[in-house]
């Protein structure tokens, strides 16, 4: 195997200690707890799991996290009476509603109700605008993740070949419009596009965010190539019956002998949602009360 195995559980646990470290400054100093809100509708159980994780980590910062629980057939009218009454909160800094929300309720519309100043997730018109013209809003946590984890092992991007395979708001697009503030040169592929092999094997920064796992092999990527693999398929676990087993975009074993450095599935980018969560609560709490913001903790 030629590629370093890049640690996003460790990178993850460094930024949590910073955020941590902010949150203990801002109570110290100016007696303020930055809080982030969580609201899940319905009773899914990966949800559930994410959202316990998300308690979990924002509580051994040392910041407040309020849970709120709808039951899935709660109406736009509740959910929208709840957001408002988290809008107005000055105890609450970040507001997440986790997704996917039951289907009689709209994402986007859910999205545009939080207020941009609290929306952590980055997904507002708003904070998507403000980062497409380059000015300071919040950034989807996953793509700032990558972010991180991208400066972190290259260093200057700039004029780097960088492909990210998949155009969602939630990743794809805010992970573009970051690559090209890098100074990276970037191309957003996609379902249609041609001979992707081919566009991928231009890529000194090859980001996958498919949803197919193990869609990208290892003749798919550039000798020396540095693989971010966003891609979290959840299959039944080939040795252990009953257990289930996560998968990336990349086939892993194939893209190791190829890149010179890769993220893992798990242990990679994931636990840097959850940290990058957390550095956009102390962001937008800093903020909101007219505080320098932490430094390294955002795009
Ligand atoms: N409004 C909203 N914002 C989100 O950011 C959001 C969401 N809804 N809905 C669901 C997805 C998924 N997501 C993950 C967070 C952490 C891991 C993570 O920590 N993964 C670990 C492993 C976890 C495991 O073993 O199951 C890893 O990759 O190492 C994965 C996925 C956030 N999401």
């Amino acid at each position: 195997m030629a590629a370093s195995i890049i640690d996003g559980k460790a990178f993850a646990a460094t930024v949590r200690e910073k955020v941590a470290g902010h949150v203990a400054r801002l109570k110290e100093e100016n007696d303020i707890t930055p809080g982030l809100a969580v609201v899940l509708v319905g009773e899914d159980p990966a949800s559930e799991v994410y959202v316990a994780a998300k308690h979990k980590n924002t509580v051994a910062a040392g910041m407040a996290s309020f849970e709120h629980k709808l039951p899935a057939d709660a109406s736009e009218e509740e959910l929208f009476a709840l957001i408002d009454q988290l809008n107005a909160d000055p105890k609450v800094h970040g507001i997440l509603c986790q997704f996917p929300v039951p289907d009689h309720l709209n994402e986007r519309r859910v999205v545009a109700r939080i207020d941009p100043s609290k929306d952590v997730d980055g997904l507002s018109v708003v904070n998507a605008g403000l980062l497409a013209s380059g000015e300071k809003g919040l950034v989807s946590c996953t793509p700032l993740g990558c972010l991180m984890l991208l400066r972190d092992q290259v260093g200057n991007m700039s004029g780097k070949n960088a492909v990210v395979i998949g155009r969602s708001n939630l990743f794809g697009k805010p992970m573009a419009q970051l690559l090209l503030q890098e100074s990276c040169t970037v191309t957003i592929a996609h379902s249609r596009t041609q001979d992707l092999a081919a566009v991928c094997r231009r890529a000194d920064i090859l980001v996958a965010a498919v949803g197919r796992a193990e869609m990208v092999k290892g003749d798919w990527v550039k000798p020396g190539a540095t693989v971010i693999d966003v891609g979290i398929s959840r299959i039944p676990h080939p040795e252990k019956p009953g257990k289930t087993k996560l998968l990336g975009d990349v086939d892993f074993a194939e893209a190791a002998e190829v890149a010179s450095a890769i993220t893992p599935v798990p242990g990679g980018v994931g636990p840097m949602t959850i940290a990058c969560l957390l550095a956009n609560t102390v962001t937008a709490c800093c903020r909101a009360n007219g505080l320098t913001e932490p430094e390294g903790l955002t795009a």
